[in-house]
């Protein structure tokens, strides 16, 4: 079976780095099925995806989809409530997790990002230029069950 992926980033906390989600995207294909292609979509606003039924259906479908992944990948530089949130229900549901961070935007990542660093919660400083061996690693070294 293919594996699945929940990628998350940042979408009504800023569009900011919207151009390095799509690379990640694009990157994380070679692993498998991107579940949440749309977060890197550059053609997606700070507003958010349009829905017929509202924000329960963005949430309870990517709810699903959360539940379906076999792995996460979270790009947490720019702060979302969101992202934060979908952090947080993977570790109840005990996905492994990989979050990204870039230490040269300025900004230190929350301690409840970085403090939740374990053997299922894999927290890296990166630079972008840096993607390919990060994502090469951690997908050679975690267990992930498909
Ligand atoms: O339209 C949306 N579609 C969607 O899938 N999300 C999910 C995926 C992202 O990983 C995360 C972003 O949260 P936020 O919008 O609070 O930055 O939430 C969030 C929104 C808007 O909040």
């Amino acid at each position: 079976m293919s594996r699945l992926i929940y990628f998350a980033g940042s979408i009504r906390g800023g569009r900011d780095d919207v151009h390095l989600y799509q690379s990640l995207v694009q990157e994380l294909r070679t692993y498998g099925t991107v579940l949440t292609e749309h977060v890197g979509d550059q053609g997606l606003s700070v507003q958010g995806e349009v829905s017929e039924t509202g924000d329960k259906e963005i949430h309870d479908r990517d709810l699903d989809w959360l539940q379906q992944s076999h792995v996460v990948v979270a790009e947490v530089t720019v702060p979302s409530m969101g992202v934060g949130y979908e952090l947080g229900r993977a570790v109840v549901m005990d996905k492994p997790v990989l979050c990204l961070f870039r230490p040269d935007c300025g900004r230190r990542l929350s301690a409840m990002i970085r403090g939740a660093k374990g053997p299922r919660f894999t927290v890296m400083d990166y630079r972008p230029d840096q993607i390919k061996t990060i994502l090469d690693q951690f997908f050679s070294q975690t267990q992930i069950q498909t």
